[in-house]
């Protein structure tokens, strides 16, 4: 089973009109490999910039949306006004989603269905913190993780994982080819124990925590690892060394 390989650059809370025309440029300069998904996460005022001037073969996506289409929710938006600017996917569950503001496994699913009810894609990010990898609890956390995201969707095919371990987030330390391909296994297993053989297989899991150039090929290397979901180095040209991981 080959899974297409995606490699998501997340800008997090960072760049202006200067700095985003600067990185289209590097993109469109690429050469991307025509073989890989390459999908940016923008700052929520800039998506339609950002769209606007890199070709469509990149996709844009939100950093977050809500978990229902309307209402008084001050300060949000919805996957519905993400389709409306013509976008198609949205990263949910960040872990500064998580741990910054406060967002539950339960909202992190909510907020999943209601995404892909609405016809978005959604890059899910579950992992585990420092403490609870040094208490053997890593299985644990990302299995009640996806769980929470498992009891409230049915389909699949629209649902990117991203393993991203809390303690290899901006700060250099990114997880072993083997300690990243470990849990991307067990997350696969998981899948077809408790979802299905199908998901299992056709799901893609990508890896996040500073991936670099200097470190994603043999990160590429991996058989269960199907892309990166990359932060810092996604601001700056290696990312289109990163797309290029697997060339
Ligand atoms: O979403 C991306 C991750 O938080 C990784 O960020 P990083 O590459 O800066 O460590």
């Amino acid at each position: 089973m080959s899974r297409k390989f995606c490699v998501g650059g997340n800008w997090k809370m960072n760049g202006d009109k200067k700095g985003i025309q600067e990185i289209v440029d590097f993109l469109k300069k690429g050469p991307l490999d025509p073989n890989v998904e390459v999908i940016v996460g923008c700052p929520a005022p800039y998506l339609e910039y950002a769209k606007g001037l890199l070709p469509a073969s990149i996709s844009v996506s939100a950093q977050n949306c809500y978990k229902v289409p309307k209402g008084a929710f001050t300060g949000e938006i919805s996957p519905a006004m993400l389709k409306d600017l013509g976008l198609n996917w949205v990263i949910l569950g960040h872990s500064e989603r998580r741990n910054v503001f406060g967002e539950t496994d339960a909202l992190v699913a909510e907020k999943t269905a209601h995404a892909l009810e609405e016809g978005l894609s959604v890059i899910a990010c579950i992992g585990e913190k420092l403490e609870e990898r040094e208490a053997g609890k890593t299985e644990e956390v990302v299995y009640r993780q996806t769980q929470a995201i498992a009891d409230k969707i049915k389909d699949w095919s629209k649902v990117v994982i991203a393993y991203e371990p809390v303690w290899a987030i901006g700060t250099g330390k990114t997880a072993s080819p083997q300690q990243a391909q470990e849990v991307h296994e067990k997350l696969r297993a998981w899948l077809k124990a408790k979802v299905s053989e199908k998901v299992a297989n056709e799901t893609r899991i990508i890896y996040g925590g500073s991936v670099t150039a200097a470190n994603c090929k043999e990160l590429a290397k991996s058989g269960d690892i199907d892309g990166f979901l990359v932060g810092g180095a996604s601001l700056k040209p290696e990312f289109v060394e990163i797309v290029n991981a697997r060339q």
